[in-house]
């Protein structure tokens, strides 16, 4: 084993002893350093391999001996086909059985120099390649970071280089466009999300404002647009593209994207519930204007007051006609109470919940008529500053009260038709067909058939009108509702005005009943009002003014029941002749101050004489001062 160890030894071994000067052994190393065998070695003595260094030969030896151990760079090696060898000895002393032993190992300096800067130069290799591994790890760890961020990033994120090919692609990406990554990396990435407008017109590259990002080195964001899906459905999208520069190039762009897809149909829905909701503010605030309105002018209530036959006709037509849907045509002069009847019938109808809406068409201004009626947008028309719903769809879900229903335009009848058989419209200025559900009654003081017949009003709108025709009969064609009705006028009068309720006496009536009446239960209505004002002493008085009873010398002798009874007048009871009678008489002596005789006397007015007057005043219990 020790043999084998050190004949295999890399470094010249020489087993010497020192006392014979022989060398006893030598191992392959040293026969290569001395350039002679083995064997020669074996043989040769020592001083004569060292001829050339005796001296310190000697002194190595003698140190060895003495200290055990001794090293020596003094010794130079001589060989015959090379360069001299710089070595370093070593020499250990052993000792076996008494006798002495020098075991020489010869280091060839040269070559340990030499390895030790190959290993030098190992280390510093091994150093860097530590170093570069160390650097390789942590940015190798940094970009799995940094992928991790990336996927975990909710928002899509890609990266284009400055041909806009595709480099990278993030997994919410991916899931937005449904395109995997490998698909995307590598192409055109416009060509393939990005080309075309959410109306489905070409999106040049040169507009895109990715593109933008790294030709003009500007972040561009965007807050509406679309790329398209993978399966060609649009993905609505805000992004900013932010420019990559390297040296100062613009070398690609960075996109960050979010799908907004939920956040606008939200946005959608929220806006058309707000306008939804402004709409029904809008209409609320009209119905609710529109009813204070009402109020105002409909202080009264809606009974219907009268004791006559027209009066009862009309009261069973209303029971009649309030629970269809059936158009009604209210006919009558002015004041007859056609408005009452239509409110009649709206609250006789299932539709009383909903408003009744009345439109008054003769007060109308011929160029808004339509406006009006269906209503319009912003910017329909000049001075249509705002949207405005009209009052047909104000009265949606109840009852369209169209009064002087013939004072409707032409060319506004056709639309209003329309309506009527459509249940449809549009506002002015947009395209949007409405639907409203409505109940129409309509009321004219013309004569419409005869406006049909001369072409002013449309036959067939006048037919779609004349469903259900009603008629209010003039006041003076059923005199007999006038004491009813001026008592009823007279209590809420003044109830409304907050005064005492003065006497209504068999004279007030007289003269009511003996007046024609032209504007019917409204003028009735106003002169009560008034009388009731100016009462004194808790009596009124009237003034009727024109179509009254005018001075018997002014008259023929049979003017005077012409002028109380036109045709329709109603024939008179012998109670009623008398009560007209004591009316009569107490004017005259109004009008006279209490004077019976005489050329200014009221005899004189009645073209009786004064003894007559003065018996037919203590027969119907008349005083001189009318009372
Ligand atoms: N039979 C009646 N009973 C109680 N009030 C009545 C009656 N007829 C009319 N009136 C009252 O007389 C006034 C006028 O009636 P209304 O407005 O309905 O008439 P109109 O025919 O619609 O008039 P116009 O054609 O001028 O619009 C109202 O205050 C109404 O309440």
């Amino acid at each position: 084993m020790f043999a084998e160890a050190f004949h295999a030894d890399a470094e010249a071994l020489l087993l010497v002893r020192p006392a014979a000067n022989r060398i006893v052994q030598a191992n392959a190393a040293a026969a290569r350093l001395f350039e002679y065998s083995i064997d020669v070695l074996r043989e040769t003595p020592v001083t004569a391999l060292y001829d050339h260094a005796i001296g310190a030969l000697h002194v190595l030896t003698e140190e060895a001996l003495e200290r055990g151990h001794a090293y020596s760079r003094d010794i130079v090696i001589r060989r015959a086909r090379a360069e001299p060898l710089e070595v370093e000895h070593s020499a250990l002393a052993l000792q076996t059985a008494g006798e002495f032993h020098i075991l020489i190992r010869i280091s060839d300096l040269d070559a340990r120099r030499r390895r030790s800067i190959d290993e030098e130069a190992n280390n510093y290799h091994r150093q860097g390649l530590e170093e570069w591994r160390r650097a390789e790890r942590f940015f190798r760890e940094i970009e799995r970071e940094n992928q991790l961020i990336l996927a975990a990033a909710g928002e899509g994120i890609y990266g284009v280089n400055a041909d806009g090919v595709t480099t990278f692609v993030n997994p919410a990406a991916e899931a937005m466009l449904g395109y995997s990554a490998a698909e995307l990396v590598g192409h055109d990435m416009h060509s393939m999300v990005h080309y075309k407008h959410p109306d489905g017109s070409h999106y040049h590259s040169s507009d895109c404002p990715i593109y933008k990002a790294f030709r003009q080195g500007t972040i561009n964001t965007v807050d509406d647009e679309v790329f398209w899906h993978k399966d060609g459905h649009p993905v609505r999208v805000e992004y900013t593209s932010t420019p990559i520069s390297d040296n100062g190039a613009h070398v690609g762009a960075v996109i960050v994207f979010r799908d907004i897809s939920e956040r606008k149909r939200n946005e959608e829905k929220l806006r058309s519930a707000l306008e939804e909701n402004a709409r029904l503010r809008e209409r609320l605030e009209m119905e609710n204007a529109y009813l204070q309105e009402e109020i105002l002018t409909q202080a009264n209530h809606y009974d219907i007051i009268g004791n006559t036959g027209p009066i009862h006709k009309i009261l069973q037509q209303i029971d009649l006609v309030a629970p269809t849907d059936a158009n009604v045509l209210i006919t009558g002069e002015s004041g007859t109470g056609k408005e009452l009847v239509a409110r009649a019938i709206h609250q006789a109808s299932k539709r009383r919940d909903r408003p009744l809406i009345r439109v008054n068409c003769a007060a109308i201004p011929r160029e808004l008529f339509e406006s009006e009626f269906f209503g319009h947008v912003k910017g329909a028309f000049t001075g249509a500053v705002r949207d405005r719903i009209g009052r047909f769809e104000l009265a949606d879900g109840g009852t369209i009260f169209l009064d002087e229903v013939g004072e409707i335009p032409l060319d506004l009848q056709s639309k209003l038709l329309r309506v009527l058989q459509d249940r449809r419209f549009e506002r002015i200025g947009e395209e949007k067909t409405r639907e409203v559900d409505i109940r129409l009654i309509a009321a004219t003081n013309r004569d419409l058939k005869s406006e049909a017949a001369k072409g002013r009003f449309r036959e067939d709108l006048y037919f779609r009108l004349n469903v259900f025709p009603i008629e209010c009969l003039p006041l003076r064609a059923r005199r007999e509702d006038i004491p009813l009705l001026a008592q009823h006028f007279l209590k809420i009068a003044c109830a409304r005005l907050n005064i005492d309720e003065p006497l209504m006496t068999r004279a007030n009536i007289a003269e009511l009943k003996s007046y024609s009446w032209p504007g019917n239960a409204r003028e009735l209505q106003n002169i009560i009002e008034r009388a009731a004002i100016l009462a004194r002493n808790g009596r009124m008085e009237f003034h009727l003014q024109g179509q009254t009873v005018r001075p018997v010398e002014e008259r023929r002798p049979t003017e005077v029941a012409d002028t109380i009874d036109d045709a329709l007048a109603p024939i008179l009871t012998a109670r009623e002749m008398q009560d007209f009678e004591v009316a009569n008489v107490q004017r005259a002596l109004s009008s006279t101050n209490g004077r019976v005789s005489g050329k200014d006397g009221a005899a004189a007015l009645l073209g009786m004489k004064p003894t007559t007057l003065y018996s037919k005043l203590k027969a119907l219990g008349i005083d001189r001062n009318g009372q």
